[in-house]
């Protein structure tokens, strides 16, 4: 069976994956017209403001879309219109974890890609090619596929693929320009293998073949769930080894990078912190826990539950560490929290660990003023209403402070927390940051950014995550 050249993309969902994915599409793909589309029209006008004020903050995005927009790149609330005009649909809306009901804590909530589905075949009068880019659980292709089917007008057929996003924040436009592999999954049947094809030659105008993996359609979803579940072991393996480091005196950067000389385990990823966040990592990996538990599988389950609870423990061990160090209170006191994101280069905080550090301060009845380059007020108060549900947001306020520079959070402060490896916070002028501080002044880093000896040598107390030296 031939495969359908590709003439129309639609995305459904503009956010952090559907904008910079089909923005990167558009740019590469001249030819291509790529309408992405969303229902929250907040986002949309905000992809399509005139001084390119984007609705995300990645590094290079905004040159893409400066060079796309308009010419083959659209955005739309018309979600109608832009599944009707396609032969290739991307579904990439949010796939949150379950708050209630079957599976609530675990399991991913579908409703968001059932809803798109169930749109596609309620709009759709021509065939198309429905592409799974939002991670879900095995066999989720299996249930949109007996939707469409079962909704879809006389002549209208649908193809359903898997296409995981391995992008990471922050990086995102570096990682689609330059893919370490493109992912496609679909049914091995002649009809399946040709819209796999149809998908995998849009890829080929910029990434080359042998970067294109095609597999089976459960491959490929599994591919995605475990690709992040074997990343985020491997920052909760490095985490475990640092208590390890602070109890002994040994030095975590030194652990790592002896151990990521050995081939078989490599470098990357193993940078100790104060917990992984970002909204897959835990999402992604309690989804699989999910998966095993439903399997019969307790001991897959545990095994990878195991990671999620790591990385708890990680970010309250931390706390602890400033709680325990600040001579065994904080009541009262006055601490500097420097970033916010749940990593450098990004404005998302979605699971970011600042966020349970500042609720473990706040229940300890500290002083906190946050400091983020790029994270905007409204979602910092957001997330700490959200954080510590019983506490009135006046409240929250009467404690939590936000200031506009690294300089204006630790005026006066008892100690600074590091929290995101902003690049700006390793250029921090810490002789006239240690001149305005309370003393004795603590930095407390949770990122491993700074240099403890020069911090030192001006008067701070430092304590380095992962590093068993004194004071
Ligand atoms: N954020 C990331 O870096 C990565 C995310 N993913 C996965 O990609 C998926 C999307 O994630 P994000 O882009 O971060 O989510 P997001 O929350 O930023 O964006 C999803 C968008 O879909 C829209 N939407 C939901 N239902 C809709 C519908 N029926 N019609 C039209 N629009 C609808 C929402 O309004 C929202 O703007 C998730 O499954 C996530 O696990 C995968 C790789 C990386
Ligand atoms: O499915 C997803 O959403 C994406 O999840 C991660 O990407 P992301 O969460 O954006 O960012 P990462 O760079 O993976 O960082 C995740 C968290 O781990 C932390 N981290 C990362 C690396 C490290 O060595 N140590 C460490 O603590 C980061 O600070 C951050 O809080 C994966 O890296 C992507 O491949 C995947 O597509």
């Amino acid at each position: 069976m031939a495969s359908v050249k590709v003439t129309k993309v639609c995305c459904i969902g503009a956010g952090y994956v559907g904008g910079p994915t089909c923005a990167v599409i558009a740019l590469k793909c001249p030819h291509i017209q790529v309408t992405i589309v969303d229902l929250n029209q907040a986002r949309v006008d905000a992809w399509n403001s005139p001084d390119f004020d984007l609705p995300i903050y990645e590094p290079g995005l905004v040159d893409v879309v400066k060079q796309a927009r308009g010419r083959n790149l659209f955005f739309s609330t018309d979600v109608d219109k832009g599944i009707q005009e396609a032969d290739l649909i991307f579904v990439s809306v949010n796939t949150p974890t379950k708050k209630s009901g079957v599976g609530a804590g675990f399991a991913a909530d579908l409703n968001y890609v059932e809803l798109a589905t169930r749109r596609i075949a309620a709009v759709a009068h021509s065939s198309k090619i429905v592409v799974e880019k939002s991670t879900v659980p095995c066999r989720t292709a299996e249930s949109m596929r007996t939707i469409l089917e079962a909704n879809s007008r006389p002549g209208c057929r649908f193809d359903i693929l898997s296409n995981p996003e391995f992008l990471a924040e922050g990086t995102a436009i570096a990682d689609l320009f330059s893919p370490d592999r493109v992912l496609i999954g679909s049914l091995q049947s002649p009809e399946g293998k040709a819209a796999c094809e149809s998908l995998a030659e849009v890829y080929a105008n910029w990434v080359p073949k042998e970067r294109i993996l095609t597999v089976g359609l459960w491959s490929s979803e599994l591919s995605k769930l475990a690709a992040n579940a074997m990343l985020a072991q491997r920052i909760s393996s490095i985490n475990a080894l640092s208590a390890i480091c602070e109890a002994t005196g040994a030095n975590i950067d030194e652990v790592a990078h002896a151990i990521g000389f050995d081939s078989r385990i490599g470098p990357k990823f193993l940078r100790a912190s104060v917990g992984f966040g970002g909204s897959c990592f835990q999402k992604d990996i309690l989804n699989l826990v999910y998966l095993s538990e439903s399997l019969h599988l307790p001991q897959v389950a545990a095994y990878w539950r195991q990671v999620v609870e790591m990385n708890e423990y990680q970010k309250h061990r931390f706390s602890k560490t400033v709680v325990d160090t600040l001579f065994n209170t904080i009541t009262g006191k006055h601490i500097a929290v420097l970033g916010f994101a749940f990593k450098a280069d990004t404005g998302d905080t979605r699971e970011s660990p600042a966020i349970t550090l500042v609720r473990d301060f706040l229940s300890e009845r500290a002083y906190v003023t946050i400091y983020d380059p790029k994270v905007d007020d409204v979602q910092i108060w957001l997330d700490l209403a959200e954080a510590c549900p019983n506490v009135p947001l006046e409240n929250i306020k009467k404690q939590v402070t936000i200031a506009r520079s690294s300089l204006e959070a630790c005026k006066n402060k008892e100690a600074v927390v590091i929290a995101t490896e902003w690049k700006e916070f390793r250029e921090i002028d810490w002789q006239t940051v240690y001149e305005h501080m309370n003393k004795p002044a603590f930095v407390f880093d949770g990122r491993m950014i700074v240099d403890a000896d020069v911090l030192k040598k001006i008067g701070f107390k430092v304590k380095v995550i992962g590093r068993g030296d004194r004071l």
